[in-house]
C-alpha cells in the first residue's frame, strides 16, 4: 500500500483512485460486515479509509455521492428480515495519538463555550472487538434484536439474540420501552474450544473471536447460534420511553442492575490527562483479559451535553475510538535528511533500511522536529527516557492516523559504538540562509523566504493547488520542471509564461511530452484563471497561519485586494485603528494578523505580489445573502454570557442567515447580542450609537417573532 503522496496527484488521477477506493471499500465492508470474512487486515482498512479521506480533504469537490466516508457498516444480508432503527446506530471517530485526544476535548469544550476552568466529565470504556447489536424491550420482554447493517436498517436476529446467556428475556422494573445496545462478543477460551471442534468435524476455523462472533450471531438458523459461546456487553442505549439516567456512568449502572453485563473497566474521568491515563492502563491490562479489545472509547458523561453536540453524518461528536497501535516494526535508521517546506519549516526524515510494518513497506518515517530526536518533548520535558536518535540506530516505526510512518523508540543496545548524535543544522540546507527557531515554536525554519528555491517551489506547488488557482495541466511535476528550466521562479512568472513561448524567449516544446498543442492548452490554462476570486488569491499566496477558512473571512471583510494591501500596510505598526479593524475579524488573532502584516510589510514580498496581481483580474468578494433573513450581509458581534446558546452555535445559526460575526465592535457593526456582563463593547455600541439586542431580542429577530 504505496500511496501517491497528495501533492503531486491532479484531479483526474484523484478521481480515478476515489473511484477505486470506493469500489475496494464497499467490497471489503462487505466482506467483513455481511460474510464475516474480510480479506484485509484492520488496519489496512483503516489505512485505505483515511487515504480516502486525505483524499476528499484536499479535493472536496471531487467527493463522491457514495463515499465511504458517509457509509456505516454495510446493508443488512438478503436472509434476514429488516429491521428499521427507530435511532441510528452509528460508528465512532477514531482517535490514533495522544495529541487526538486533547483535540477531541479541545473541540467539545469550544463547541460548549466551555472555559478550561469548567468541569468537564468523560467515561471510558474498553472498545470490544465484536459487533454492534440493539435489543427491544416493550413492557419489559425481549421483542427484537438487530444488527447495525448500514445503520439505518439492520438485520432481524431476534431468535438467535434470545439463545445468548448475557441477554436477559425479560427485564423487570424497565422503562415500557427499553433499547439496549451493546457489543456481542467471544471469549478467547470459548472461540479456541470454537475452533477445535470446527477442525474436528472438518469445517473451517475462523479467523478471530470477531469474526466468530459475527458469523455466529449471523445464522439464518438460531439453533446454531445456540450452540456457540456467545457473550453480551451493554453500554448504549436508542428509544426510551424514560431515561436511564442524567449521565452515561449513570445510565450504564442502571443497565447493570436491570439484570445487563457491564464492562468492569469502564471509568468516569475529568479530562484528556484521566483518559490518557486510562487508556494505558487499559492497554496494560489487555493482554490479560479473556476477550478482544481494539481501543478505549471516550464519551461525555452530561448526556444534556451529549444532546447539545449532537452528530456528524456518521459518528456523534460527543465520543471517539482511540483505537491501539497495532503497527510496530524495528528496523536500522540509515540516516537523518532535512526536508524544507512552503513555510520554511525543516523537518527531518529518518531514511530507513525497508521494512513491512502491518502489510506495508515503510523506507522514510518522520522524526517532528530536534527536539523528538534529541529526546525532548516541546515544553523541554523527556521523552523515551531521554534517549536521543542517531544515523545508525535501530529504531522502532509504527503506522498509527497518519499514512505517514513514525520513528517511536531507540534501542541503546543496539547502537553502533561509533554513532554520534545527531546535530539538527541552523542554517537552510538547500539555501545556506540561517534556520531559525522562534520562541515557543518547536520548528526551526529558514529565514531565505523567496531566495529559498526550496521554499520557493513549495509556494508555488502550494500556488497551484487545488484550493488556491488549481490550473489544469499545472500540477506539482510540472511546477518543479519549471523552476529548475528556470521558467518559473514566482507566480507571476506563470502568467507570462504565454508571451514568452510566443515571442521565442523559451522553447517550451522541446521539453518531453511537450508539443505545440499541449503548451497552448496550458496557456489557456492559465488564462482561465487570471479572474480569480480575492479568497483564492489570498489563500494561494499561502500566508503561514492563513488557511482557506480564515481567507474567506479575510476576503469578506475587505472586499477587494486593494483594501486588503493598503490595510495591512496601514497596519504595520502593530496598533490604530487599521490593525484593530484586521482583528475585529471574528477568527482573525494577533498570530494571523502579524503574520498578514509581516508578508505584507517585505518589500520584496509585496512586489512579487504586486506583479502577481498586476497580471491577474482579481474579483472583489460579494457579501453572503441568505434570501430573506433579516441579519443578512449585516454585522453583529456577540457578547457578555449566552444562555440559551453556545457562542459557537450563535455564531453557526448567524453566519448560516448570511451575516457576519465580528469579534469587536466598530463603526461597521450593526448588532450588539449582549448577555449579562457585557462590558466594554456594550458602553461603545452606545457610544457609536449601535442597536443593542439582548439574547431574547435576537432570537426574536431571526426566528421572525
Ligand atoms: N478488515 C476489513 O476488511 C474491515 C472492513 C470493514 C471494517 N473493518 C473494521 O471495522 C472498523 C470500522 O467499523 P465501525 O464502523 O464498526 O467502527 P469502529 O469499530 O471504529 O467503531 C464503532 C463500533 O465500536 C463498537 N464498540 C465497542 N465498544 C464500544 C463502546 N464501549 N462504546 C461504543 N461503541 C463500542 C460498536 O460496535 C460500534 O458500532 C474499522 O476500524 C475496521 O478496522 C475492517
Ligand atoms: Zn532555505
Amino acid at each position: 500500500m504505496d500511496f501517491v503522496p497528495l501533492d503531486s496527484l491532479n484531479e483526474k488521477a484523484a478521481e480515478e483512485e476515489l473511484s477505486r477506493l470506493a469500489e475496494l471499500l464497499e467490497q471489503a465492508n462487505t466482506a467483513y460486515h455481511t460474510k464475516d470474512a474480510p480479506f484485509m487486515s484492520d488496519a489496512e482498512y483503516d489505512a485505505y479509509k483515511r487515504r480516502n479521506l486525505a483524499l476528499e480533504d484536499r479535493f472536496p469537490h471531487l467527493k463522491r455521492a457514495d463515499s465511504p466516508t458517509d457509509v456505516v457498516g454495510a446493508a443488512p444480508s438478503a436472509g434476514f428480515a429488516k429491521v428499521s432503527h427507530s435511532m441510528a446506530m452509528l460508528s465512532l471517530a477514531n482517535a490514533f495519538d495522544d495529541e487526538d485526544v486533547f483535540d477531541f476535548v479541545q473541540r467539545i469544550r469550544k463547541h460548549l463555550g466551555l472555559s478550561d476552568a469548567e468541569p468537564l466529565h468523560f467515561t471510558s470504556e474498553p472498545k470490544i472487538d465484536g459487533l454492534s447489536l440493539s435489543l427491544r424491550y416493550e413492557n419489559g420482554a425481549l421483542v427484537q434484536a438487530a444488527t447495525r447493517g448500514d445503520g439505518a436498517v439492520g438485520e432481524n436476529v431476534t431468535a438467535n439474540a434470545l439463545t445468548i446467556n448475557d441477554i436477559p428475556q425479560r427485564v423487570p422494573n424497565a422503562p415500557d420501552v427499553l433499547e439496549v445496545r451493546g457489543e456481542v462478543y467471544m471469549s478467547h477460551t470459548d472461540f479456541e474450544a470454537l475452533n477445535e471442534k470446527q477442525n474436528a468435524a472438518g469445517a473451517k476455523a475462523f479467523a478471530n473471536p470477531r469474526n466468530a462472533a459475527a458469523g455466529s450471531l449471523r445464522q439464518l438458523d438460531a439453533r446454531i447460534t445456540q450452540n456457540r459461546p456467545l457473550r453480551f456487553f451493554a453500554y448504549a442505549w436508542g428509544t426510551l420511553t424514560a431515561p436511564l439516567g442524567k449521565t452515561q456512568s449513570d445510565s450504564i449502572e442502571r443497565l447493570k442492575n436491570l439484570g445487563f453485563q457491564t464492562n468492569e473497566l469502564t471509568d468516569r474521568c475529568d479530562g484528556p490527562e484521566a483518559l490518557l491515563a486510562q487508556y494505558r492502563r487499559i492497554e496494560e491490562r489487555r493482554a490479560s483479559l479473556d476477550y478482544d479489545i481494539d481501543g478505549v472509547v471516550y464519551k461525555v458523561d452530561d448526556l444534556d451535553l451529549q444532546r447539545r453536540l449532537g452528530f456528524r453524518s456518521t459518528t456523534p461528536r460527543w465520543a471517539i475510538a482511540h483505537k491501539f497501535p497495532a503497527e510496530l516494526a524495528w528496523t536500522e535508521l540509515q540516516s537523518i535528511d532535512i526536508q524544507v517546506g512552503r513555510t520554511g519549516a525543516l523537518s527531518p526524515v529518518a531514511r530507513l533500511k525497508p521494512i513491512t510494518v502491518g502489510g506495508v513497506v515503510v523506507s522514510n518515517a518522520t522524526l517532528h522536529n530536534e527536539d523528538y530526536i534529541a529526546g525532548r518533548d516541546n515544553k523541554g520535558g523527556v521523552i523515551r527516557d531521554g534517549k536521543d536518535i542517531r544515523a545508525g540506530d535501530y529504531v522502532q516505526v509504527y503506522r498509527a492516523g497518519d499514512v505517514i510512518p513514525k520513528v517511536a523508540d531507540v534501542d541503546l543496545d543496539k547502537r553502533p559504538a561509533e554513532a554520534i548524535p545527531f546535530v539538527f543544522p541552523t542554517t537552510c540546507p538547500e539555501c545556506g540562509s540561517d534556520a531559525l527557531r522562534e520562541a515557543g515554536d518547536a520548528v526551526r525554519r529558514c529565514t531565505g523566504g523567496l531566495i529559498c528555491p526550496a521554499q520557493a517551489v513549495e509556494r508555488l506547488k502550494h500556488f497551484v493547488s487545488r484550493a488556491a488557482f488549481d490550473i489544469d495541466g499545472l500540477g506539482a511535476k510540472q511546477i518543479e520542471q519549471f523552476y529548475k528550466d528556470g521558467w518559473v521562479s514566482e507566480p507571476a512568472d506563470i502568467f507570462t509564461l504565454r508571451d514568452r513561448y510566443e515571442s521565442g524567449m523559451q522553447q517550451l516544446k522541446n521539453r518531453d511530452g511537450w508539443g505545440e498543442k499541449s503548451a497552448t492548452n496550458l496557456f489557456d490554462a492559465i488564462d482561465e484563471k487570471r479572474e480569480i476570486p480575492l479568497a483564492r488569491l489570498l489563500f494561494a499566496l499561502g500566508i503561514r497561519h492563513v488557511g482557506e477558512a480564515a481567507s474567506n473571512l479575510i476576503a469578506q471583510h475587505y472586499s477587494t485586494f486593494d483594501a486588503f494591501e493598503k490595510s495591512t500596510l496601514a497596519a504595520q505598526i502593530e496598533e490604530g485603528d487599521a490593525w484593530d479593524d484586521l482583528l475585529s475579524i471574528d477568527g482573525v488573532g494577533t498570530v494571523m494578523a502579524q503574520s498578514l502584516v509581516h508578508t505584507m510589510g517585505q518589500p520584496a514580498e509585496r512586489a512579487s505580489i504586486d506583479r502577481l496581481v498586476a497580471q491577474l483580474k482579481v474579483q472583489p468578494s460579494k457579501p453572503i445573502v441568505s434570501d430573506g433573513s433579516p441579519v443578512a450581509g449585516k454585522t453583529v458581534v456577540f457578547t457578555g454570557t449566552l444562555e440559551r446558546m453556545t457562542r459557537a452555535e450563535a455564531k453557526s445559526r448567524a453566519e448560516s442567515l448570511g451575516a457576519k460575526v465580528a469579534g469587536s465592535v466598530s463603526a461597521k457593526t450593526d448588532f450588539l447580542v449582549a448577555g449579562p456582563g457585557a462590558g466594554s463593547k456594550a458602553k461603545k455600541a452606545v457610544e457609536l450609537g449601535i442597536r443593542t439586542l439582548d439574547e431574547d431580542g435576537w432570537l426574536a429577530l431571526i426566528e421572525g417573532l
